[in-house]
């Protein structure tokens, strides 16, 4: 089945800062992006396609606004969802005062399967299409968010949370039952339509040696999942790990002492990485979540983007709810922006949306799959109106060229601007097109 929507398109072939500007991306102010059995068949000036049309294809057009790859969030926790905005504290306390308590509710199946439905409305509403998601202790977390994940036919990554120690009893598994139970979902649900296992050691305070090096035996016996967790984000963290870890060499050492380093390793936070932890996880193709509300909320620090760039570690963006304060990623490409700014770094609207893109995708290892309009691709994708709040109206008509007009986008937007979001050329009712 053949579906075309018409109107502005941006797309981003390759890293800004690493190839001249306007080889990293396409813009074609009048394009036309051609689906085909949900994938993307091509992409082009609608002056040339159009003719090229069979009669009678209806073409959807998108007018004043910008169609671009669904947004991806490389770090966020489904089942914080409700715990959002919880006040006062830093990592540590949070996690022992609200987080924990909060997480215990997800033993039950039902209560998974009716906040992954409101969260991945909430996500699909803000633009997000892809998402690596972290579920609970609880294998019913992982089942729930699966099940309506594959109802809405999204590509997501999810796992059951691994944790041995320093939680309370009601959320800690051993390694052993950590080890079956994330054997037993993977079996049962990776690559099962669009979804897709991450093992999911919490951090590396909550697990023992035994249990990390655990994951990492399962990891190697199913090279195609994920790993995904925690590391360096607050200070008082990185203590701790020291004095439970006397062994190791640093923080990331603790995880590559157990093999969980790779092409699909995303460790979300790494605001305070030393140089030779960088320089491991450029050489391993390990990735970082670059999570800037969740770090501001809970006074974390303020991640060094050129750092990992220096080491060429992949980068994506995470909202990490529910230490995050938004779904949105124009928001968060807000709060990322300052966050360098607070480091007297520049962050480029090009940048940005590169590293919502293409960049996340990179950092799942799932370039060609989603990230760009490169023919094959899976065709998720958004439409972002430049005029939907008076106020970015406006801003707009004052923009001269596409930088003003990104830049606006990531400072001013929110999940008001996302006009539609499309999961395999198919346009989602989300909550917000029910009620504009
Ligand atoms: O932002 C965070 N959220 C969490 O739930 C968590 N657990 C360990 N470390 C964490 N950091
Ligand atoms: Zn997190």
């Amino acid at each position: 089945m053949i579906k075309v929507y018409r109107g502005e398109l941006l797309h981003f072939l390759a890293d800004p800062a690493k190839v001249a500007l306007q080889e990293s991306y396409q813009h074609i102010e009048d394009g036309l992006l051609i689906i085909k059995d949900g994938l993307v068949e091509q992409v082009g000036e609608a002056s040339e396609l159009l003719p090229l049309l069979d009669d009678g294809i209806e073409v959807i057009h998108y007018e004043n606004g910008l169609m671009m790859p669904g947004f991806i969030d490389t770090h966020v926790h489904y089942p914080q969802t409700e715990m959002i905005a919880s006040y006062g504290e830093q990592l540590l306390e949070w996690l022992q005062n609200y987080t924990f308590p909060f997480e215990r509710q997800f033993s039950d199946l039902e209560h998974g399967k009716k906040i992954a439905e409101f969260f991945l409305t909430q996500l699909l509403d803000a633009g997000t299409t892809t998402a690596l998601v972290f579920g609970t202790v609880h294998k019913e977390s992982v089942e729930a968010f699966f099940t309506i994940a594959q109802q809405k036919k999204l590509r997501m990554i999810c796992g059951k949370v691994l944790m041995d120690q320093n939680c309370p009893d009601y959320l800690s598994d051993t390694a052993q039952t950590g080890y079956e139970d994330s054997k037993a979902l993977i079996e049962k649900w990776h690559k099962t339509d669009r979804l897709q296992y991450a093992i999911t050691p919490r951090f590396a305070p909550t697990c023992s040696t035994e249990q990390l090096n655990k994951a990492g035996q399962l990891l190697a016996e199913n090279p195609s999942v994920y790993l995904h967790t925690h590391i360096s984000e607050n200070t008082n963290e990185i203590a701790w790990v020291s004095e439970l870890f006397p062994d190791s060499k640093g923080y990331l050492d603790v995880y590559d002492q157990s093999n969980l380093l790779g092409r699909r390793s995303v460790f979300a936070h790494g605001v305070h990485l030393h140089d030779h932890e960088c320089k491991r996880l450029g050489e391993t193709e390990s990735s970082i979540a670059f999570c800037p509300s969740s770090n501001l909320f809970l006074g974390s620090g303020l991640f060094n983007l050129k750092q990992a760039q220096k080491y060429d570690v992949n980068v994506g963006y995470g909202t990490d709810i529910g230490a995050g304060t938004t779904f949105s990623m124009l928001s968060t490409l807000n709060e990322g922006y300052k966050t360098q700014q607070l480091r007297a770094e520049k962050l480029s609207p090009f940048q940005s949306f590169y590293l919502a893109t293409l960049g996340g995708a990179r950092a799942l290892d799932l370039e060609g799959t989603i990230g760009n309009f490169t023919k094959g691709a899976e065709a998720d994708f958004i439409f972002l109106d430049y005029h939907a709040t008076p106020l970015m109206d406006r801003r707009m008509h004052h923009c001269k060229d596409l930088s003003e007009k990104l830049f606006t986008l990531s400072m001013l937007g929110d999940e008001r601007h996302v006009k539609a979001t499309h999961i395999m050329g198919e346009r989602v009712q989300t909550a917000i097109a029910v009620t504009t």
